[in-house]
């Protein structure tokens, strides 16, 4: 098996990805660490949290549970993908597309999951070597998007993100979703309950994906 591979399959076992958007390093570390603690083994650090590649960094050297795959979201260049892959990141997620983004991280066997929004771009993304892509806006797209999108590409991963809740996790399992990713539903009570209630709502999707896969 071959790098990627390895961590793609990784991924796909974990399941949910905890997309962290810290207010400064201690918060980005503070939320993953939190979301870890809650049964979370997917953790996308995103650009938009200060100095992420130092997250990155300090979570990679700080977690030891072999399970645990670091990554970087919000990539929006090529020189973001580069930092976060040089500080640790074992893949990369965008809003978008990006062809360069897609070179940088298939030079260093990195997976790179892009934000798609159309068939046009799904293919674009394939033609580029990306086997799973992320469904962006989720949330706007709705789950039988990935069931309309199989039958004629039946060979393509999704990643629905945005917008997902413990509410439509069943509609995305139930069509096919390779994993989903979860952002601000993790974080809603931080401000009032802090990092504890990251834990608490992180092992809330992490059970409610081990009920839907065991019915
Ligand atoms: O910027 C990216 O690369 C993203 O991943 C976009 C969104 O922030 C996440 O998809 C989380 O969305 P919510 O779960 O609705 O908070």
């Amino acid at each position: 098996m071959t790098k990627k591979s390895r961590i793609l399959d990784q991924l796909t076992r974990n399941y949910l990805f905890a997309v962290v958007r810290g207010k400064n390093v201690t918060d980005g570390v503070r939320i993953s660490e939190a979301c870890c603690q809650g049964g979370l083994k997917n953790i996308e650090v995103t650009y938009t949290t200060p100095q992420a590649g130092e997250v990155i960094r300090q979570l990679s050297d700080s977690i030891t549970d072999e399970e645990v795959v670091i990554g970087a979201g919000t990539v929006l260049d090529d020189i973001t993908a580069r930092d976060a892959i040089l500080s640790g990141a074992k893949f990369v997620v965008s809003p978008h597309f990006d062809a360069k983004i897609s070179e940088v991280c298939n030079r260093y066997a990195i997976p790179y999951l892009p934000g798609c929004g159309s068939v046009t771009e799904i293919i674009q993304a394939m033609e580029n070597g990306s086997d799973v892509v992320k469904l962006f806006p989720g949330g706007l797209l709705g789950a039988s998007y990935i069931k309309d999108v199989h039958g004629p590409i039946p060979d393509v991963e999704m990643m629905p993100s945005g917008g997902v809740s413990i509410d439509n996790l069943d509609q995305w399992i139930g069509n096919g979703a390779w994993g989903v990713g979860v952002g601000s539903a993790l974080t809603r009570h931080v401000a009032t309950d802090g990092y504890e209630s990251v834990t608490v709502e992180a092992k809330k999707f992490v059970d409610k994906v081990a009920e839907i896969k065991k019915s």
